[in-house]
């Protein structure tokens, strides 16, 4: 039996939140292991980091989800005793209701969306002084969002809309004001939705089939009941939050555009994949998650080490992505590297590792990528635009970070070209008309 090197501390949750991201990769580092054990808000935790570490914690037979997420985070982030808590059978059907709307058809379906409301908010920028690009984007991504889902989002709503589910996100990570942000914001969607999901169950809603409102609103668990009213709100947020979330993740390639000119230029050379690749490495080099949680089913050992029966294990995400070991220079930004990585589902793991179906990777993968692929295309080809002087550092001891001042630009002009994503895409008469799915250009 080997020892787990450990930490020699009382509680290092204070260190935690002082350190933020690289917490865990410090410790990996010093201790010269992939796993080492520490304590965190009061309790024993085993960190596991690397490819063999992310095998071994997507293991259903060794780990499970339930009791894993701290109330803190459900009441904040993800809601309570959604698809994150669940396990086995309950968690398979459920997570197979969510990847049904991740069809082809689907997604495609929701890039017209966005795609409408990028036009929309672009005319717009060419009247203002200053757009600050993280603000707008998480409006275009909640219209977006509710339109492919089924919501109605009256024009008055959008923005308070938004910023609830923004403050759910920016509180993953917070104690204090921050954290009390994301609570209240949970109750007001929550309350919202299950209004939503109530109306499409009684019929004062019409929504298509195949959306996710109504995939959701008449979903039944394994006993074959309808989710109670709360439990259906709390999952067909959990297709429309992390949309939004998405703004995070534009925001930063944006700032990768301006800090490393070279790749726009490539990106308008129009090489093959080049914007796939770009965004998978704007995934990889930015910050977002920084780690996950489960707990071990029972006793067992693994590479001589042993892990007890509830055992909390943390799994390494930023650090993983930025482990020399896996990837060449790990604080260069270098899209390139994506054209020959061949890697396995355990060692790009910003959204979750291991499998769709059986396990929690993100649902939302194909999503990201390909709302990201949109805005990066948008930002290149479609507009021109001034990046005024402001403070773009963003901070790695925030949990979730972006650019302090939220990426502002300046000068806006529409090009004239179309991505050739959009070319198809009737630009939005007005936010009103996407915002509202009745009447949707795409769904009729
Ligand atoms: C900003 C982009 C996103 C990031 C960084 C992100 C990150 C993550 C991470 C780290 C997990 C946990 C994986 C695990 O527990 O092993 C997760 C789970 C999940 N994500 Fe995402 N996500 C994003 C976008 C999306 C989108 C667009 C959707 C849906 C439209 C989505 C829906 C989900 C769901 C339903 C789960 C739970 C999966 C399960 O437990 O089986 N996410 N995401």
């Amino acid at each position: 039996m080997t020892n787990i090197p450990k930490e020699k501390t009382l509680d290092s949750s204070v260190k935690l939140l002082l350190e933020g991201f690289p917490f865990l990769q410090r410790r990996f580092r010093k201790f010269n292991s992939d796993i080492f054990e520490t304590r965190l808000l009061l309790q024993k935790v085993v960190c596991l980091h690397g490819p063999e570490g992310a095998a071994l914690f997507y293991d259903n037979e060794y780990f499970k989800r339930n009791g894993a997420v701290p109330k803190r985070v459900q009441k904040t982030l993800t809601g309570e005793n959604a698809l994150h808590t669940m396990d086995d059978a309950a968690h398979r059907h459920r997570k197979e209701m969510f990847m049904s709307v991740m069809s082809q058809e689907s997604i495609k379906r929701l890039l017209d969306l966005m795609a409408a409301q990028w036009q929309a908010y672009t005319l717009e920028w060419e009247t203002m002084d200053r757009v600050v690009l993280f603000d707008e984007v998480r409006e275009i991504m909640c219209r977006g969002a509710c339109a492919w889902t089924g919501v109605p989002l009256k024009e008055s709503e959008v923005s308070k809309r938004a910023d609830d589910f923004v403050a759910r996100v920016d509180a993953f990570g917070a104690v204090g004001p921050r954290h009390w942000r994301g609570r209240f914001a949970r109750i007001r969607s929550e309350k919202w939705i299950a209004r939503i999901i109530e109306q499409v169950r009684n019929g004062e809603l019409q929504v298509q089939e195949g959306t996710p409102a109504h995939t959701v609103a008449w979903h039944r668990d394994l006993n074959g009941e309808l989710l109670d009213q709360h439990m259906a709100a709390v999952e067909l947020i959990n297709l429309i939050r992390p949309i939004v979330a998405i703004a995070r993740y534009i925001t930063f390639s944006a700032l990768a555009l301006h800090q490393f000119p070279v790749y726009r230029q490539r990106i308008l050379a129009g090489e093959e994949n080049y914007v796939e690749y770009f965004v998978q490495e704007v995934r990889r080099y930015y910050p977002f998650a920084p780690f996950l949680g489960a707990r071990a089913r029972s006793d067992f050992e693994w590479q001589g080490y042993e892990f007890e029966e509830g055992q909390l294990v943390l799994l390494d995400v930023y650090g993983t992505l930025h482990d020399e070991r896996l990837w060449e220079r790990p604080t260069a930004f270098s899209p390139e590297r994506f054209k020959y990585w061949k890697g396995s589902k355990f060692d790009f793991i910003p959204q979750g590792g291991g499998d769709y179906d059986s396990g929690h990777r993100c649902a939302g993968e194909w999503i990201t990528i390909e709302v990201m692929k949109q805005a990066v295309a948008f930002l290149t080809e479609a507009i021109e635009y001034r990046v005024p002087n402001q403070d773009l550092h963003y901070s790695l001891r925030r949990m979730p970070t972006y650019p302090k001042s939220g990426f502002v630009i300046s000068n806006v002009r529409r090009t004239g070209k179309l991505p050739a994503a959009f070319a198809s895409v009737p630009p939005a008469a007005s936010h009103a008309a996407t915002a509202a799915p009745q009447r949707c250009p795409f769904l009729g």
